[in-house]
Parts: structure tokens; sequence; C-alpha cells
């Protein structure tokens, strides 16, 4: 595995910023090896090399003053070029906005909407988000309070009693629990058209933390992928943010397509082109090192073990 040199983005050309690190499969127990070893030295000067992607891109829609207070938060805005936006709803400026953005996939450039956890102000937006865009999936990567703050609001019904988000009626029709996440299906309505959508709810991964095992997390996108299939797009994802779990979510989805038919994989490269179209997707380095975990349990025959 070759040693590489730290390079500093500013001060690259375009054409010379690194922008992937392939690693082949059959390398990649050794690979991990060699970046987990002295206190995890190359990870960490991995991850940091990612550190400026995508903040020379520009977030006017999200600076707007009509727009600021749908942000979740201060420092977690959409990039114009990638955003969601709304059918607007009038000729008003600002109505067309929702911190949401669509990111690649492995299967297509649109398979996902990353967003963030609704707030009780833009719960209706996001209703009309999934509507508009067609989807058929939400994955909540939170719960919606943790540690007594809240997180995300509780955008969906409390029991099988229809209720409405501006013009759209959405009902439970059945629940599945298992011991780290939900599946729910909801009758979705708008006027006399309706649809079927299930939310995936992974309900213990802590807010800048992994999944303990690892392996959970394999075994939660293996149970999201038994029931959607990449035509199924886009899938919404979110989590409080919108940044951390959902980027490593997704990071692990695309890796599973990819060593279907692949025999390298190129976890900087995904996180890499994640970053240039959300803000700070996979949020800590212990999220990307948990993307490589992931990865080795797969490869090494162990996604169903779980902690002792
Ligand atoms: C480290 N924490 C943060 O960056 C969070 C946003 C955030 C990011 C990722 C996640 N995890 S998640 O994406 O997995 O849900 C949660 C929250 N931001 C805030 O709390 C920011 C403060 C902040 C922190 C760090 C920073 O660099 C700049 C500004 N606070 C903030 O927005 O305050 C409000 C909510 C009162 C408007």
């Amino acid at each position: 595995v070759e040693n590489r040199k730290d390079s500093d983005m500013h001060s690259l050309p375009d054409s010379l910023i690194e922008t992937s690190r392939p690693v082949k499969l059959k390398d990649f127990a050794a690979h991990y090896r060699f970046m987990a070893a002295d206190s995890e030295y190359h990870f960490s000067e991995e991850y940091e090399a990612l550190k400026h992607v995508g903040h020379d891109l520009q977030r006017t829609a999200a600076d707007l003053p009509v727009n600021r207070p749908k942000n979740r938060f201060t420092n977690i805005l959409p990039y114009d070029h990638s955003r969601f936006k709304l059918q607007p709803t009038d000729d008003e400026e600002g109505t067309d906005y929702i911190n949401g953005n669509f990111v690649s996939g492995y299967n297509s450039p649109r398979e996902f909407i990353v967003t963030q956890g609704p707030l009780p102000s833009t719960r209706d937006d996001f209703w009309r988000m999934c509507w508009e865009s067609n989807s058929r999936a939400i994955v909540m990567l939170t719960r919606c309070i943790e540690k007594g703050r809240e997180k995300c609001d509780h955008y969906w019904p409390y029991d099988t009693q229809p209720v409405y988000y501006g013009d759209i009626q959405v009902t439970i029709l059945n629940e599945s629990h298992f011991p780290d996440w939900n599946v729910t299906e909801f009758r979705v309505c708008k006027g006399d058209v309706f649809r079927v959508v299930r939310h995936f709810h992974f309900t213990t991964w802590p807010d800048f933390g992994v999944p303990d095992p690892p392996q959970t997390l394999v075994r939660f996108v293996r149970a999201f992928r038994e029931r959607v299939s990449p035509d199924q797009k886009p899938v919404v994802v979110h989590c409080s943010a919108g940044v951390g779990r959902s980027g490593t979510f997704i990071a692990l989805d695309r890796i599973l397509f990819s060593i279907r038919t692949c025999d390298y994989v190129d976890i900087f490269g995904i996180v890499y082109e994640m970053r240039r179209e959300r803000v700070w997707m996979v949020q800590t380095e212990q999220q990307y090192i948990c993307i490589h975990q992931c990865l080795l349990a797969v490869l090494e025959g162990r996604e169903n073990e779980h902690s002792v």
C-alpha cells in the first residue's frame, strides 16, 4: 500500500486536486490495518484531506432572510447547484426552498434526496418534497429526541388516524419493529391520487457516533435494499442535520452495490463526490472509519456477527 503525500487542497490547481484513492478488494484488509495503525494516523490524514471539499460552492438560496428560519442549523446549508426545489406556490421568494440536496448513488446521479430532520415549521414542506419528487421510501437515521434535545420533528402520524400535512394526507398502514429499526408503510394521498411510501427508521445510532457494532448498519442497509429496488428513486434520507449519519448510510449503500461487480473500492472518492453535493457528508472521522469496518466485516463474512 503506497504511502501518500499530504496535499493542501487550496494550493493545488483543480487538475491536480486528488479526488479518489481506490483500493483493490483483495488488498482491503491489509489497507485497513495500515490506515488504523499508530492510533489511526492514516485514517486521520485521509479524512483531513476531505476537509475543504465543496466549500467553494454557493448556498445563496439558503442564506435568503426568508429561508434562514427553514434551516435547522446555521452551518448546514444546501448548495444551490444540487438543492431540491419545491414547486413554487406563488411568486413569493423562497417558496421553492427546503434544506435538501440531490446526492448521487451507485445507480443514479439523483438517487437520493438528503435533507435535515424536518422542523415543526417545515414538516409540510417535507411531505411536499416527498410527493413532488415521487419518492416511495424515506430513511430516517435519528431519533426525534436524543439526550433531551429535539433532533427531528415527529412528522408522521402517532396512530392509524389519517393526518394532513398541508394538502397531503398520511395514514399508517402497518408497522414492523426490530431491535435496531422499525419499518412502517404509509398511505400518502393528494387529492384522489394515493401512493404507498415505506419508512425505514434506524433507532440506535447516536448523533456524531457510529452504530455498535458496525455490522448493525450493514444489516440495516440489507433490510432496506430487500424492500427498495434501485429504480424506486429518489430515496429521501435524513438524520438531524442530514450530513453525518445520512452520508455514512449512503456511502455504505454505494459500496455494497459496487463490490458486486467491481474489484476495487474508492471510499475516499465516494465521500469526496458526496461532499460536492451536500456539506459535511460523513461528518466525523469515526463515521469514516466505520464505513471501512462495515466493508471489512462484509468481505470477511462477518456481517451477521453481533457484539458479544
Ligand atoms: C457539530 N455540530 C454541528 O455542526 C451542528 C450541526 C449538526 C451537524 C451534524 C449532526 N449530525 S447528523 O448529521 O448525523 O444528524 C448534527 C448537527 N451545528 C450546530 O449545532 C450550530 C453551531 C455550530 C457548530 C459547529 C460549527 O462548526 C458551526 C456552528 N448551532 C446551531 O445551528 O444553533 C441553532 C440550532 C440554535 C441555530
